[in-house]
């Protein structure tokens, strides 16, 4: 269609995320324009997140998630927040109901400007995370890098928000380890038919977590909000913690309650940054006046 549709940079506890607003159009925004929009020194992102019409009931709109190297995504944490925060300035409107390829979500904006998202619930069947081998026990697997007698990571409990991770548990500083060189060695690992996040999680007491990940289709993020949740569940599903812990990302810290309902809420922080026009199949852009 070649038009141009608006688009806001905004971030999540410094997740790079781009929003855009394809509402009114039947099209999508590309891989191509994705890569191309990646690249930009102004528009470098770790999401997108587009907002598309729906005609579901009770569902106000369709996200589509693409990662930085075109890939598609079923959940973003962080991402869905800033897209809270940008339909609730829009509308005034406080909550909302998304369809995402990992189900059906609802999120609110609270007084204090901190946003939650329900996440939906956890997977932990082996098929449907999904490993390529069976495993009944997927609080800690049979993976590990390093020295075979030796191992740096090992042993990492896995699961499906929506979308699939694994959290390797640590005992030291979780930026004493070389995640950079981990982190795509165990993305894209065999046993992981659709690639993963990596995360490394270091718990600290009871109700609080460090964490540091590497993204399925992005590499070293300073948050990734569906990794925190994950890395919460894992940790109270193994008794680290308990259902109710602050997790500790690079940019700040996340609040996520896995509740009796099953149901994993997340709450943090967004941030708007800029925004402009893009065109959605070739990712050729410009900032509003305001922003250039
Ligand atoms: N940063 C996001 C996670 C985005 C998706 C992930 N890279 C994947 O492909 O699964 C978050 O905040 O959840």
């Amino acid at each position: 269609m070649g038009s141009m549709v608006p688009f806001a940079k905004m971030n999540g506890l410094g997740n790079d995320i781009v929003v855009i607003d394809m509402r009114g159009r039947t099209d999508a925004v590309t891989a191509e324009a994705a890569i191309a929009l990646a690249s930009g020194d102004r528009t470098g992102f770790d999401q997108i997140m587009a907002i598309h019409d729906t005609d579901i009931d009770g569902v106000d709109y369709r996200i589509d998630i693409l990662n930085r190297d075109g890939s598609r995504s079923q959940a973003c944490g962080n991402g869905t927040r800033c897209v809270v925060q940008a339909l609730a300035s829009e509308t005034g409107r406080k909550s909302f109901t998304f369809k995402t390829l990992a189900g059906i979500l609802t999120a609110e904006e609270h007084e204090d400007g901190l946003i939650s998202v329900d996440m939906g619930v956890p997977e932990f069947r082996w098929d449907r995370i999904p490993l390529a081998e069976e495993f009944y026990d997927t609080t800690r697997i049979e993976l590990q890098v390093g020295p075979i007698d030796d191992p740096v990571l090992h042993s990492p409990s896995v699961m499906s928000i929506g979308n699939p991770h694994a959290i390797f548990w640590v005992k030291e500083d979780v930026w004493s380890y070389d995640l950079e060189r981990f982190g795509p060695l165990l993305e894209n690992h065999p046993i992981f038919p659709e690639r993963a996040n990596i995360s490394i999680a270091r718990v600290l007491n009871d109700q609080t977590l460090d964490l540091r990940t590497w993204e399925r289709g992005v590499g070293l993020t300073r948050a990734c909000g569906s990794a925190a949740c994950a890395a919460a569940v894992c940790a109270a599903r193994t008794d680290r913690t308990r259902r109710r812990v602050t997790v500790n990302v690079p940019g700040g810290p996340l609040h996520i309650d896995w509740r009796a309902s099953n149901h994993v809420i997340m709450t943090g922080p967004a941030e708007w940054e800029f925004s402009g026009t893009v065109d959605p199949l070739t990712g050729d852009w410009k900032a509003d006046e305001a922003a250039a």
